[in-house]
């Protein structure tokens, strides 16, 4: 068992990455399976594929790091936060799965006292990942399960006066994110579905994401964490970032604006967010 040394966020990421590697391969090898899916009490799909993967995450995680708090999206969502845990997704995205859009992600984040400090989201059907400890990387997934990752920073981009690429949920609208976004010059709506929405914008590839309706504290802290580091924010309605343990709401979310730049902020009528 590995002792949490917080000081080095960059390699638990790294760790971390290797375990959401090793969960896409199980979700990759489903993927083609029959899989027979369930609905859960918010409506939401579940599969095989989410059980498998879960317990693979939830397993490394105890061999690592064992003794610290595991909450995880289909299985442990009950499991109460402390000084330190995990929030885990183990397919994020998992209409998508179904129907074969790819757009799906696994999602692993290490929280310390309320905020995300260490985080990973893979998409593996798309080939992409991304890591965040001090600083956000991205690369590819290898084919070859046992090679190494070739990472490339990434920063988020300046947001454009106008013209501003937006992401949308492909599933889940609502009027109130609909009437948020109607204040900012966009020029290009593009959906996407999962935690990938914080990585576009991390990567430069998108600047804004605004979501009014549910979301789990597990479908966004390592999103969040990813993009903060890349010089972006995700923040409520008062501009205040994501803070993510709250056993007393079940681990949902608020609204959030998820922003490539700061400075987008008073565009859309939030307070500008506070240096961390
Ligand atoms: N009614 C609801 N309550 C809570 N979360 C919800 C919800 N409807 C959708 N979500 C969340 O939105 C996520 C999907 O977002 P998107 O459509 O943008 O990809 C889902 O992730 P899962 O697929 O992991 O369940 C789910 O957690
Ligand atoms: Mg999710």
């Amino acid at each position: 068992m590995m002792r949490l040394d917080d000081h080095d966020t960059d390699s638990i990421a790294l760790r971390l990455a290797r375990i959401a590697v090793e969960a896409g391969q199980v979700l990759r090898r489903l993927e083609t399976a029959l899989i027979e899916k369930h609905v859960k009490d918010d409506g939401s799909p579940t599969t095989a594929a989410d059980l498998a993967a879960e317990k693979l995450i939830i397993d490394r995680i105890h061999q690592v790091w064992d003794g610290v708090p595991v909450i995880a999206e289909e299985t442990s969502c009950t499991v109460k936060a402390d000084d330190y845990f995990f929030l885990v997704d183990p397919l994020d995205g998992t209409g998508d799965y179904i129907y074969g859009t790819g757009e799906y992600s696994v999602n692993i984040a290490l929280v310390r006292n309320g905020r995300p400090i260490a985080s990973v989201v893979a998409a593996p059907a798309m080939g992409r990942i991304w890591i965040a400890g001090e600083t956000t990387r991205s690369g590819p997934i290898p084919t070859t399960p046992s090679d190494e990752i070739a990472w490339q920073d990434v920063r988020s981009r300046p947001a454009p006066e106008r013209d501003l690429v937006a992401l949308v949920s492909r599933r889940h609208g609502d009027q109130a994110t609909e009437a948020c976004l109607s204040t900012l010059s966009i020029g290009t709506r593009r959906m996407a579905s999962s935690a990938l929405k914080f990585c576009l914008i991390a990567s430069g590839e998108a600047d804004v994401y605004v979501r009014c309706g549910p979301t789990m504290e597990w479908d966004t802290a390592a999103g969040d964490h990813i993009l903060s580091c890349a010089g972006g924010c995700v923040v409520g309605p008062g501009g205040a970032p994501l803070t993510y343990g709250h056993e007393d709401r079940g681990y949902r979310n608020g609204a959030f604006a998820a922003l490539g730049d700061m400075a987008l902020a008073p565009r859309l009528g939030l307070a500008l967010p506070k240096a961390a």
